[in-house]
């Protein structure tokens, strides 16, 4: 699956515009050359180091085959004695028959709008999920979460857990390592301002504030 495509072929082939990149972030071009390109770790196992992007496509492509259905999730239940959370719900009916297979908690998403432009987004989907399941039955959301109050507003509508992916790549890209944790503290402080106007003293008292 190597593809020689990476390296120093692929700027050369795409021309001035990276030529230009690599001229204005010379630091980078330096790391992706000792290091190479960055990569998914978790494709490890199943994809050769240096693959190029047009194979991880099609292998992620080949996990999204609609082959997870209530009887492949039931024989995992069955299978697995740990803790089991479903990412990607998105209508109440699904989240009440997780959990009825036994799932522990369902994690309302449509993991970032990246796979079905259409999909709802999960603070217009999480109410009626919310609704539709036992208070006490953990709920988890991401997507288009932004800022501390983004946060608020879903903890709000229903979650028990918010959850942020790109904002986190977006920070590091900006500011390196040390963007994480910045934005970290960015979320923590966004938080105190709503919080205060709203009434909610502790993120605990949620359920009980107004
Ligand atoms: C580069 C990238 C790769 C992702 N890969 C997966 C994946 O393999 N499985 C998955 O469930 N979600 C995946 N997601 C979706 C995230 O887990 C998460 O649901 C989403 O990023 C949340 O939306 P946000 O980025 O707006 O915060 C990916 C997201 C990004 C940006």
């Amino acid at each position: 699956m190597r593809d020689l495509r990476n390296g120093f072929a692929l700027p050369l082939k795409l021309g001035p515009r990276l030529a230009f990149d690599l001229l204005r972030h010379p630091g980078w071009a330096l790391r992706t050359a000792r290091h190479g390109a960055p990569r998914f770790a978790n494709f490890e196992p199943y994809a050769e180091r240096g693959s190029s992007t047009q194979s991880l496509a099609q292998l992620m492509a080949g996990q999204s085959s609609g082959r997870l259905d209530w009887a492949l999730l039931r024989e995992i239940r069955d299978c697995w004695p740990g803790q089991i959370i479903l990412k990607g719900v998105s209508a109440s009916q699904d989240a009440v028959k997780a959990a009825e297979t036994g799932i522990d908690a369902v994690w309302v998403s449509n993991h970032g709008g990246r796979q079905l432009s259409s999909a709802p987004a999960p603070l217009d989907a999480i109410p009626e999920i919310r609704r539709a399941l036992p208070p006490s039955f953990p709920l988890a959301l991401d997507g288009g979460i932004r800022s501390g109050e983004d946060m608020i507003k879903a903890l709000a509508a229903g979650a028990d857990f918010v959850f942020a992916g790109r904002p986190f790549l977006y920070a590091i890209a900006a500011l390196g390592p040390s963007g994480a944790s910045r934005l970290i503290t960015q979320f923590a402080y966004e938080l105190e301002n709503p919080m205060a106007q709203i009434g909610w003293s502790d993120l605990d008292l949620k359920d009980g504030a107004g």
